[in-house]
Formats: C-alpha cells, sequence, structure tokens
C-alpha cells in the first residue's frame, strides 16, 4: 500500500530512518516458536493472553526506561505474559536487535520483533519467532509476508482501516494485529479494534495492539474479539511483574 501521506511528523521520521537502514548480510532461516499456541496455552492456564511489549521509550512516551531488556522480560513472563514483542527500531523507540537476541535468548515464549521493516534484506536484520508487517508502509506486502514466512517468521500483520485489513485478509495474513493507536494523530482509539474484529474471519488470530491500560480495557478488547492483546506503555511503567499479573488475570 505504501501510504505515508498525512502521517504525524513522528512516523515520517521512523519511516524515513527506516528506509535508511541497512538489512542483514545473510538470509535467515528460524525455527519459531508458535504464537497461537502460547495463546492457546495461556487460556488453558486461565490467563489472558497478553505479548508484553519491551519499550524503552516512544514518540508518545515521556522519557526513557533503562532497565535491561532481559530483566524486564523475564518479569513480564513471571507475571504471566504469553509472549514478548521487543522494539528493535534504533532512534524513535530505543531498540536494538541485540536486545532481542538476548531476550530470545533468555526467555521460552515466543518473541515478536517490532519495528517499521520496508524490504526484504531487512528481514534478515535479527532472529525472531514473529515479525510485525505495517500493512500501511509495505510497498508489496504479499511478497514481504511470503518472504518473512520462506525464512520461517509469523508474519503479524498491522492494520488500522478496512482499507488495510482486506489488504491483509487478500495477502492470506492469519495473524493480524489491529492498532488502536492512529499513526496520523497519535491518537489512541479502542473503538477501532471493536469497529474492525466483526471483519476478520475465524481462522485468523487477532491481536489487539496499542493503548490497553487497565483491566476494563483489557475485558473490552476480549469482548470484541481479541485472541491476543500486545500491550508496551501499561506494562513499562511501574513493576512489569505486577502489571503483566494485572491485565493476564481472567475475570476481572
Ligand atoms: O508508541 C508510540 O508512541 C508510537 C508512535 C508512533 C508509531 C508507533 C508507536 N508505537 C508502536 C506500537 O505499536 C506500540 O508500541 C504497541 O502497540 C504498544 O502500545 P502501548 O501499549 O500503547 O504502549
Amino acid at each position: 500500500m505504501n501510504e505515508i501521506e498525512g502521517v504525524a511528523p513522528e512516523v515520517e521520521s521512523i519511516l524515513a530512518a527506516a528506509a535508511e537502514r541497512e538489512g542483514g548480510t545473510s538470509r535467515l532461516a528460524v525455527s519459531a516458536r508458535s504464537f497461537p499456541e502460547a495463546f492457546a496455552a495461556a487460556e488453558s492456564e486461565g490467563r489472558v493472553p497478553v505479548i508484553a511489549e519491551v519499550k524503552p521509550t516512544s514518540p508518545t512516551t515521556d522519557g526513557e526506561h533503562d532497565e535491561d531488556p532481559v530483566a524486564l522480560a523475564e518479569s513480564m513472563v513471571a507475571g504471566g505474559a504469553a509472549a514478548i514483542s521487543v522494539l528493535t527500531e534504533p532512534d524513535h523507540f530505543g531498540g536494538s536487535p541485540d536486545a532481542l537476541t538476548a531476550v530470545r535468548e533468555a526467555v521460552s515464549v515466543p518473541v515478536l520483533r517490532k519495528d517499521f521493516v520496508l524490504r526484504e534484506d531487512q528481514l534478515d536484520a535479527v532472529a525472531a519467532d514473529a515479525v510485525l508487517l505495517i500493512a500501511r508502509f509495505v510497498d508489496d506486502l504479499p511478497s514481504l509476508i511470503e518472504a518473512a514466512r520462506d525464512r520461517g517468521f509469523q508474519p503479524l500483520v498491522e492494520v488500522h482501516s478496512t482499507t488495510e485489513l482486506d489488504a491483509a485478509l487478500d495477502a492470506g495474513a492469519d495473524l493480524v494485529g489491529v492498532n488502536n493507536r492512529d499513526l496520523t494523530k497519535l491518537e489512541v482509539d479502542l473503538s477501532t479494534f471493536e469497529e474492525l474484529a466483526p471483519r476478520v474471519p475465524d481462522d485468523v488470530t487477532l491481536v489487539a495492539e496499542s493503548g490497553i491500560t487497565n483491566q476494563a480495557d483489557v475485558r473490552r478488547m476480549r469482548e470484541a474479539g481479541a485472541d491476543a492483546l500486545l500491550v508496551g506503555t501499561a506494562i513499562m511503567d511501574g513493576d512489569p511483574e505486577t502489571n503483566a499479573r494485572r491485565l493476564t488475570t481472567q475475570d476481572q
């Protein structure tokens, strides 16, 4: 789709940096831990499936978290997180591929690479179990999904509108994230997920992303059909283990 017109200046800057970033030097072949299986395991143990995000900073975050990413991820897993997301974008989110590698070595749950991947060679920057592809910013989504799968990654395709959702489904995405954060104004609105979720077929694993801050939000996204939730800020701010436990505890 590659529709960057109208995005927030911060996102323009993120995309300009992403376009310049080099990819890997050799083609990766990963043996991925399954996200749907991790979600099912959490459900069977009575936990809400949550992907907890190691998010050092962001354009909408005050200040920067400088805690060890491995310690953060281990605390999140101890608090019940079914999977971990690690920002690898260095310039606007304080992330790094090395942080992801260290986290993936330390935990046994699946790990998502959270970045702004625009080209096939950028898939080869670091091994992960899943890789985020943002439908709005990718030129040829079917090809990039195929390239990710060829390497063993599970592509998590992020959408924010019906047009992007239709593009993701047409491209064969089976793991879809609806981002409640509008990349035009960087505002969060949970009704985005509620509007798009009914259009998603049952055999697609559906993740609600961004703006989930408390147990009422968890309940709201689950009632709207979320198989799993991606949570960054609300777990990073404060004690990550306590925060993860609060959001992964069922039936609040
Ligand atoms: O989080 C931001 O400020 C941001 C700004 C511009 C583009 C993307 C951004 N966030 C990426 C994400 O997808 C979130 O880190 C993730 O969904 C978690 O969101 P939250 O729980 O609201 O921290």
